[in-house]
Parts: C-alpha cells; structure tokens; sequence
C-alpha cells in the first residue's frame, strides 16, 4: 500500500499505491507510517519523496471509511505530524490529484513540487466536512489567510500554474515529477548550502505562525455573514471558517484541538453522511442498466464525432455549447433566418469564439452527422414532423435522440425507420452549465443507442442517468404532485411568500414559486392545455377545481389568463420592477386576487405552518419517487437523487429525495402521507404508494437495502 525503494543512492522513494486514486485507506495509513519510520531510521536516506501510484498523487481519505465508527489503524493526524518532525527533508512529488486528505498530505511534506498538470484542493466542504487532519492549520500559514479561505470554502481545485503563484508549490514542472522531485531532495550534491542540510523549522508548516492580517475581526465578520447567507443551512462552510480563525488566532497545536473538535461535531452528522451519499450517487448512475438486462458493462458505444442541434431557443444554444465544449463538431440548425442569426452571435458569445459550429436554416445539413439532438418547441405534432424528415435525411445508423422534457420517446420513435436508434437526451436549464443529464429509453431503444448517450454525457462532464420512459420521466414526474401541493397551499391560506421561505429554509436557492416565475408560468400552462385540463379542451359546465374526478387548481391557468408569466412579463407570483426584472417582491395584487378566489369557491384561508408546507410538497414528490421506483422507471434511489441535487438544486446536505425519507424515517413518511390523505383524499398523490408501505413493513431497511425489497414487489405486480 506505500512502496519503499531507495533510489539515487540516499533517497527514500515512498510510493502510495491504493488505484484508482490512492485514497488513504487503514493499510494505506499503516503503509506510510512505517515506511517514514524506516526512511528515518535508514542511515543510507538522506531525504525522502513521496509519490502516488500511477499518475495520482492521492484523493484524500477513503470516504468509504466514514461510516466506521471507529477508524481502524494510525491516524493521518498522527501520519502528518510524524512527517512534518522528520530530520530528513521530504518532498511530495505530486501528479494528477492531491485533494483533501491528500493534499494534508502534501503540506506535512517540507517541499511540494507539482506537474504543469497537477490540481490540488480542499473538497471536504462537498463532503459536509473540511480539511480536519492539520489542513485547515497549515494552509493559511503557507499561503495566509485570505487565499486559504477561498481554498478550503469553495472545495475548488486549484491548478497548479495558481498554486505556485500562491506559493502552496514550490515549483511546477512539465517533466518526470518523481525523478524531479528526488534531484531537487540532492541538491546538496550540487549546490551549497544542501537542503538536506538547512534547517528545515521554516519548512514545518506547524511551526510557522499565521501571516498577519490586518483588520482581522471584520475580515472573519464578513466571511461568517457570507457563508451564512451562502450555505442554505449547510454547517460545513460555517465550520471552515471557524477552523481557519483558529488558524490565525491560536498557536499550531491550540489550532489543532480546535480543529479536532470541529471535526467532532460535523464527521458523524446527518449533513456529512447525505453528502457523502451524494458523492457515490453521482458516480452510480455511470453503472446504468435496462430492465432487459443491459448494462454498462456489456454494451459498447458509438464513436460520435458529429452532431446536429435542432431548434435554436434557450436549449438549443445550451446543448450546442456543450456539445462543441465536448469536442464535437457540430452543425447548428434554425428553421426561422431571424433566430438563426440571434442564435449564431449567443453561442459564438458562449464559446468566446472557440469550437467548431456551423449553422444552416436547413435540415439537409443534418445528413451526414453521427447523432441529432432535437430541442424544438415542446409540441408533439411538430417534433413527430421533424424525427419523420430527419429519418429520412440522415445516413443509416445517426442516433436521433430528442431534449423533450415530459412527452412520449416511442411515439417519437415510431415515427422513424429505426426505432431502436431513439433515444431522449433531457438536458436541464441552462444545458451548458447544469451538470444533469437524463437520458431515456423507450421500449425499442437498443442498448448501444443508450450506452452512446450515457458515454457523451460523460464527455460533456454532465451526471448523466438512465431512465425509462413515462410522462416527464423521473425529474418532471416527481415536480408534478410537488406543484401540485404547493397550489393547494395557495388554495387553502398559504401565501407564496409563506411556501418559499419553508423550502428555501430547507436548503432550496428558490422556493417553488420564485422557481415558476423564472421558467415562466406559460410553459405549465401550455402542457395543461395539451393534456385537457384547461383552456378549449374543457367541457363546458366542468367544475373548475376538479379533472378527472380529482382536486385541480386552477390557479396557474388563471394567472396565465391575466398575462402574469413571471418574470419575462414583470409580475407572476412575485412583482418585478420590469420585464425581466430578477428581484422579487411581494404583490398586493396577488393577495387580493388569493383572497377573492377563496371566497369565490367557499373556501376559508386557515394558519398554514411551515413544517405543513414541507410535508405536503416534499412527501408528496418523495412519494412518486416511490412510485418510481416501482415502476421501474428509475433503476435505484441513488439515481433519482442524483437527478435532484444535479437537475432540481435540491440541497446536497440533504442528500436528495429518498435519502432525505429515509433519513427523516420512512415510518414517518407513511404517516404523515397517510394524514395529509385522510385530510384531503381527493389528492391521489397524496395515498402512499405501496412500495413505501411495503419498506415500512419490511422493518424500514438502509436505502442501499431497498432493491431487494423493490424486486421482490415488481414480481408480485
Ligand atoms: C482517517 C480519517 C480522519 C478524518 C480526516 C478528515 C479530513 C480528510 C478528509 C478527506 O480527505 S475527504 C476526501 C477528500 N477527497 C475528495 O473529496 C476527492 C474525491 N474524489 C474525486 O473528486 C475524484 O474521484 C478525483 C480524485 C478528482 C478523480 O476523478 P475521476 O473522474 O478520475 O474518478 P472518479 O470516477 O471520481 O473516481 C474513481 C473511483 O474512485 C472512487 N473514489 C474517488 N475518490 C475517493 C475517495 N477519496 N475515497 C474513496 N473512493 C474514492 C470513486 O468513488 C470511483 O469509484 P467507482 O465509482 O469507480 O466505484
């Protein structure tokens, strides 16, 4: 787990060998403790280096470790310290990645020479932790306190051309950095004083103070505030900047309990085990598979080189970008010559000027590409023209995938002659920047088709997840009841107001309100329509707030009706001060039009408390989840969570959805389901699915014990 060779006659060479990314497991940690002791006590070492394996410096702690509660083996604290004492200069010879732990690592080293291509960084705030093994002690008295902050609350990666300006590395290199390191350790055979020979006290970063900074209390005032108004209830980024105040104000090993007692309080919370579930959910959606059997693992994708973008709105331009971004050559296509046009200068803005994009007004330039993306209007009749003609265009074997957000994949696929090269891409907005990626296949996508979706997804940089094919798939299915509780509210005494404060409280950027008025509350109102609930599909002498025998609200359409779209219009549930106005204020007008709506309906507002506006929403999405589940639209929690924190913000700290539910209990999900449906049971969303039930029976097991339970209910179905 740590290699020792002495190489060059003096030098010990520890190598840190733990693939994919040498993380710092117990036999790791035991590794290196011995290995520093053996370089210390080996009278032919005169200095040591330390480098990872294969390229990789080191990712830091095992995060599989965490949920030990007691860690086996030597602790990096102890590691770290007995590195920094040392008599002997070590160097860390660092490539690729040294994060987290790693990077502790790093600066317990005397010296750090980096490759050209090296990053390194502090990610411990996405894990609901922060650098607690001496990181968040030694840093900012290598680089002070300012550049360490930054460093340690973004959980940025620092590349390496930045870390030297910073002085975090010594030098940067293009060469071998291993072979770099161990003649930079020997100096002294060429130059005069050796290093080996310096003192090395200015080289331990625990004895060195702090650099000063002036104005102290009000920089610390005005990070606390900062993170406070930033971190959506999340306690990690407030820990960082506590630690790092210990830093500037205590000595090193007063630092250092601080630090450990900070650690204390964040390293077994509820906080730090949802992120850290997040970290593996965003990586299990690469392991996809179909309810036919095919996997990841055993299905090959398509080299795509080309790709033609369909439709230049707000969507095409963002998946153009991401695509050229990706390496693609791509061939931009806008049916409308005055869009085109606007579209060319937005991408081209986007791209600064780099990627290879064409544009054209004609759907023939899609002929010879590798793979469509269509991002039209949301409009089943124009998109089922357009999948027709581009069947008919594009040479046997592009992939015609589709950006549609709720409607039919197969519908779209039987349009055309092959079927199974169909698939749905559903980029999120802005495409170019949200990380989310579902990709969805109907019954007659063929496994190929999806592996190549997943795979550019992959070189898009996006989290990209597998799903099956249904009304609004798994991200717009679940928003659906969600919306829907979040109308009755309304209905019932709540005011907008009331409802985003609760979720943005819980850890949303924008309540759900806010978040309608920015995509704009026509887009709802245009699938009502679609679907029949409102406008010229409804039956005249229907009652206005029940379809399909169940409750409805109208409340949307009504607001559509008065040219109230959010904020494009200047006013929707909030008042803007123009047209595309972003900031939102309370309306009187809106509490007037509440208060006349009720009384109009027989209905008497009531006090409506915050834990009810959270239940009702959050139960009634995590529900459907369920249903999801059953259904077998998605293949695990992980995937449906990893569509919420990457595609619908839902805060990290929370871990998503599901693990939200079975962190909350899923008893008490059941329960309080069951009384918000005993309340209102004309809310269909609102009855507890039966798989819900069926975990609760089951004794409620882990989240990652559910698929035995879910497969045991689809056989029954
Ligand atoms: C004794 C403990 C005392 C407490 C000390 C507290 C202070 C220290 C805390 C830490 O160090 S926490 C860890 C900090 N490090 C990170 O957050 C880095 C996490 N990793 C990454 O960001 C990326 O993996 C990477 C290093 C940038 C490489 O990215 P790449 O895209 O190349 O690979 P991935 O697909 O992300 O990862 C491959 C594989 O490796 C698993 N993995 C990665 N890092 C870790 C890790 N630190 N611990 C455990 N496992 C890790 C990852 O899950 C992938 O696994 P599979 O999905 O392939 O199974």
């Amino acid at each position: 787990m740590a290699q020792y060779r002495v190489v060059s006659g003096s030098v010990a060479l520890i190598t840190i060998q733990n693939p994919p990314v040498n993380a710092l497991r117990a036999a790791v940690r035991e590794g290196l403790f011995n290995t520093i002791k053996r370089a210390s006590s080996d009278p032919q070492v005169r200095s040591v280096v330390l480098s990872g394996h294969n390229g990789t410096f080191c990712g830091g702690a095992d995060i599989k470790e965490f949920g030990n509660v007691s860690l086996p083996g030597p602790h990096l604290v102890e590691i770290f310290q007995l590195m920094e004492d040392l008599v002997k200069p070590v160097v860390a010879a660092i490539e690729g990645f040294a994060l987290g732990g790693g990077l502790e690592l790093a600066l317990a080293c005397h010296y750090r020479i980096g490759h050209s291509k090296a990053k390194v960084g502090f990610p411990e705030v996405n894990l609901g932790l922060f650098p607690g093994a001496g990181g968040s002690q030694r840093l900012p008295r290598l680089v002070g306190v300012p550049a360490a902050l930054d460093i340690i609350i973004t959980g940025r990666h620092v590349a390496a051309g930045e870390a030297l300006k910073l002085g975090l590395l010594d030098r940067v290199i293009d060469q071998n950095t291993v072979d770099a390191a161990v003649t930079f350790s020997k100096i002294q055979k060429c130059t005069s004083p050796p290093i080996s020979g310096k003192p090395l006290d200015n080289h331990r970063l625990g004895n060195r103070p702090c650099p000063p900074l002036e104005n102290m209390d009000a920089f610390f005032e005005e990070a606390m505030k900062r993170v406070h108004s930033r971190a959506r209830g999340a306690v990690a980024p407030i820990t960082c900047v506590q630690a790092v105040r210990g830093a500037a104000t205590l000595p090193f090993h007063k630092g250092m309990e601080l630090e450990k007692m900070l650690l204390g309080t964040l390293f077994n919370s509820a906080q730090a085990q949802a992120s850290q579930y997040c970290f593996f959910a965003e990586r299990a959606g690469a392991r996809w598979s179909m309810p036919s059997g095919a996997r990841w693992d055993t299905c090959k994708a398509k080299p795509i080189s080309t790709a033609a973008v369909i439709g230049l709105g707000t969507m095409g331009r963002g998946i153009t970008v991401a695509l050229a971004r990706a390496g693609l050559s791509v061939v931009a296509v806008e049916t409308q010559e005055h869009q085109l046009a606007e579209a060319q200068r937005a991408v081209s803005r986007m791209l600064k000027g780099g990627g290879r994009v064409s544009y054209s007004p004609d759907l023939q330039a899609a002929a010879e590409v590798d793979l469509v993306v269509e991002a039209v209007f949301e409009d089943m009749a124009i998109k089922e023209k357009i999948f027709k003609q581009l069947s008919e265009v594009c040479k046997p074997g592009t992939l015609l995938t589709t950006n549609t957000s709720t409607l039919d994949i197969d519908r779209l696929a039987s349009c055309t002659r092959d079927p199974q090269l169909v698939v749905g891409m559903h980029f999120f907005a802005p495409a170019h920047i949200m990380r989310l990626l579902e990709v969805v296949y109907g019954p007659r996508s063929s496994p190929e088709a999806v592996a190549t979706a997943m795979q550019l997804g992959k070189r898009m940089g996006k989290v990209s997840v597998a799903v099956g094919n249904c009304t609004g798939f798994v991200g717009n299915r679940m928003l659906k009841p969600y919306l829907e509780q979040a109308n009755f509210l309304l209905e019932e005494g709540a005011t907008p107001e009331l409802v985003d404060a609760a979720l943005e409280e819980f850890g949303f950027p924008m309540g759900v309100f806010k978040m309608s008025d920015l995509s704009g509350l026509d887009v709802g109102w245009r699938v009502r329509k679609e679907e029949g609930l409102t406008g010229p599909g409804v039956t005249a002498g229907q009652p206005m707030r029940i379809r399909h025998g169940r409750r409805y609200s109208p409340l949307g359409d009504l607001m559509c009706e008065e040219g109230r779209y959010g904020q494009k219009t200047g006013s929707g549930w909030y008042l803007y001060d123009k047209p595309g106005g972003r900031v939102a204020r309370s309306d009187p007008w809106l509490r007037n039009f509440l208060e006349q709506y009720r009384a109009r309906h027989g209905l008497v507002a009531r006090r409506i408390s915050q834990q009810e506006v959270l239940e009702r929403c959050l139960y009634a999405l995590i529900n459907e989840g369920f249903r999801v589940l059953e259904d077998g639209i998605a293949a695990s929690p992980q995937n449906i969570d990893a569509i919420y924190v990457f595609g619908y913000s839902w805060p990290k700290h929370r871990g998503g959805p599901m693990f939200y539910a079975s962190q909350v209990g899923l008893a008490r999900v059941l329960e309080g389901l069951n009384h918000y449906h005993q309340a209102h049971p004309d809310v269909p969303h609102l009855e507890p699915c039966s798989l819900l039930r069926r975990l609760v029976a089951s004794g409620s097991p882990p989240i990652n014990k559910w698929s035995e339970v879910v497969k045991g209910h689809r056989s029954q179905l």
